[in-house]
């Protein structure tokens, strides 16, 4: 994910975005597909019987030798491996990727909105993630080292930043900045929040959450895939917050499963109350995600 953040911050710097409209408000640029490329190529060639699937689809081609990572992070190895993954076998895993999270904003130069996700499940649970964010730090002056990685396993528990709680007595919601709708706003509108920050990616809302700088990340939509909340909800329940559908229902990670997240996403900060934040889920917003 490091790797291919690097990637990302070159290929802003050469400016040569190389666009491709893949959908309605849907983009793909050269940064996605080359940071693509590089995670592909660098877990298929360690875990070569493991199921990998990324958003950009599959890609076999040659990928330039630098961008295949071949070492591990040794602080990380050293930890204990929690006994519950002990007899997991590379049949039960299915790792998800988004090379880069939060495209839209990433060519309109919100920078610090892109995060690169891997998302890993067993047996159709998301409990394993990194979130590495590129731009972290980098309008900073020199001397700051640019970009950081967040990660979680469920059961061992979180690195990378400090975790803090969002502030009592007020309510901040996180929500899209640019896949807003109707119905979209409706689900918000029904928490009357004090604040609403909207900002792009799937992978930045969830840092917010663990931050402290948001209670809970609303989108009644089904714009979001697997590779989008996989890694997130990894890291985020590894902290002890929670990231579901809208009805509170968790999502499948498994290898065969459909990629959109068709019942919504709603997810929660440490500490929060889950249930409460699915219980105020009006009817009219149910129905059209049943
Ligand atoms: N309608 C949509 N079409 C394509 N991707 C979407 C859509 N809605 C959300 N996404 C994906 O989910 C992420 C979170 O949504 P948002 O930023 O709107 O809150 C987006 O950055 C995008 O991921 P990506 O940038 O990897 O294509
Ligand atoms: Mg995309
Ligand atoms: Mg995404
Ligand atoms: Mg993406």
């Amino acid at each position: 994910a490091t790797r291919a953040g690097k990637i990302i911050r070159d290929v802003m710097s050469r400016g040569e975005l190389g666009i491709v409209e893949k959908g309605k408000n849907d983009l793909q640029t050269e940064a996605d597909r080359s940071a693509q490329r590089c995670i592909m190529a660098s877990l298929s060639r360690q875990y070569p019987t493991v199921a990998i699937i990324g958003e950009e689809g599959p890609s076999n081609c040659e990928v330039p030798s630098d961008w295949v990572v071949t070492d591990c992070d040794q602080t990380i190895l050293s930890l204990q491996c929690p006994s519950e993954y002990l007899q997991v076998t590379d049949k039960d895993i299915a790792v998800w990727v988004d090379p880069l999270d939060g495209t839209s904003e990433y060519t309109q130069g919100l920078l610090e909105h892109v995060t690169v996700l891997v998302g890993i499940a067993v047996k159709g649970r998301a409990v394993g993630g990194v979130i590495h964010q590129p731009y972290y730090n980098h309008s900073a002056g020199t001397g700051e080292s640019i970009g950081r990685t967040f990660w979680g396993l469920v059961g061992l528990g979180v690195g990378g930043f400090t975790p803090q709680d969002p502030p009592p007595g007020r309510l901040i919601i996180t929500t899209t900045r640019s896949h807003s709708n109707e119905l979209v706003q409706k689900a918000l509108d029904v928490f009357n929040p004090d604040e609403v920050l909207r900002v792009g990616g799937a992978g930045h809302k969830v840092l917010l959450l663990m931050e402290g700088k948001a209670h809970a990340y609303v989108f009644a939509s089904k714009g979001c895939k697997k590779w989008d909340t996989c890694a997130p909800e990894a890291v985020l329940t590894a902290l002890g917050g929670k990231l579901t559908d809208i009805h509170g229902n968790p999502y499948e990670y498994d290898k065969d499963v459909q990629h959109t997240n068709a019942r919504g996403v709603l997810a929660t900060a440490r500490g929060i109350s889950h249930a409460s934040f699915v219980s105020k889920i009006p009817q009219e917003i149910r129905d059209a995600f049943a």
